[in-house]
């Protein structure tokens, strides 16, 4: 198939090729019921049921390919977003909940710094040489004295691509900018974190003047759709009438909740979403004002 020339009067959206939020997203457009079929190697995929390619590309350039218009949607993290220095041509249509972490200033453990500020003028190794570059300059102004100003003393950020953790313990850094989500990585290189400088978490973006602005409302409605299912589930009880009230607290719904009376008349079913992190606590209270026969249905697909 002529892929090329088959683009042309295709929405353009691009998603990690590999990665931490590849599978995430693959996962995403498929509950999204966006299908497509990427043949061995291509790094475009024609989607069979509506006018959209998806073009896989590094995390790392997706911010810039929206931001340039190459492309008119895509899926990156927040911190690309931000060390592509972007924001201004892009807008922010969705976080997606996935691929949640932070952006720390980490120092050795042993013999290392304890504030950050004590890294200023020193040595530091990221991937993120502009989010860095910017954070350590505010602190470069505001620690060092003008004369070390003025003889060029400064913070030196060195750009890496990958395996950072490993810069402090090949003697190439004072200190490093990474990601980090659980810790382990930072913990088993004896790295501790200095100080946090961004939250980051996958996000849906567009290009300003992107094309087809109702197919982009298309997409994000169901996106919305598979993202409040993963966070919803849907909970089902039976409560005595005289308990109505205490229940509808404990679940009041997103609107309100759907309240059904039983055939013996002194009990009704109630039937309200909930967020599934909270199901658990909120069976237990359910219990404890005297609700039965509680059950928790996954949802599967939603619009909310
Ligand atoms: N440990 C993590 N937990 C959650 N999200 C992460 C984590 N590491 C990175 N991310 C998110 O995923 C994005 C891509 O990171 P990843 O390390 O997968 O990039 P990559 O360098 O393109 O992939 P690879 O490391 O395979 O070359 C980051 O910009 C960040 O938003
Ligand atoms: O706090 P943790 O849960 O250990 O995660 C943090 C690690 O995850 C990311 O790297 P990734 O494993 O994606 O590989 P990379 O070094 O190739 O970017 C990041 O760069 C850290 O190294």
């Amino acid at each position: 198939m002529d892929l090329i020339n088959n683009l042309s009067d295709r929405l353009l959206f691009a998603i990690p090729k590999k990665g931490r939020l590849h599978e995430q997203c693959i996962t995403l457009l498929r509950g999204a019921d966006i299908n497509f079929h990427r043949h061995n190697r291509l790094d475009i995929a024609l989607v069979q049921n509506l006018p959209i390619a998806i073009i896989f590309l590094p995390a790392a350039d997706i911010a810039k390919y929206v931001g340039e218009g190459n492309v008119d949607l895509g899926i990156t993290g927040q911190d690309m977003v931000s060390e592509s220095q972007v924001e201004d041509k892009i807008d922010k249509i969705l976080e997606l909940g996935f691929g949640k972490c932070k952006l720390q200033v980490q120092a050795p453990d042993k013999g290392g710094p304890t504030k950050v500020e004590e890294l200023v003028g020193k040595r530091i190794v990221t991937s993120f040489e502009v989010l860095a570059g910017r954070y350590f300059e505010e602190l470069d102004k505001k620690y060092l004295s003008e004369d070390e100003r003025n003889a060029g003393i400064k913070t030196k950020i060195q750009y890496v691509s990958g395996s950072v953790e490993a810069a402090c313990a090949l003697g190439l850094a004072d200190g490093i900018v990474d990601l980090v989500e659980s810790g382990e990585t930072m913990r088993a290189a004896g790295l501790h974190p200095l100080i946090t400088i961004l939250h980051t978490q996958a996000i849906l973006i567009r290009n300003k003047h992107s094309s087809n602005p109702s197919l982009i409302s298309k997409i994000t409605a169901r996106i919305k759709g598979v993202i409040a299912a993963q966070k919803y589930v849907l909970l089902n009880y039976n409560i005595s009438r005289a308990n109505i009230k205490e229940a509808t607290k404990i679940t009041p719904g997103r609107q309100a909740p759907t309240i059904s009376p039983l055939e013996n008349g002194e009990w009704v079913e109630i039937q309200s979403m909930v967020v599934k992190e909270e199901v658990a606590s909120i069976m237990d209270r359910l219990e404890e004002i005297g609700a039965k026969d509680i059950l928790v249905f996954k949802i599967d697909n939603c619009r909310v």
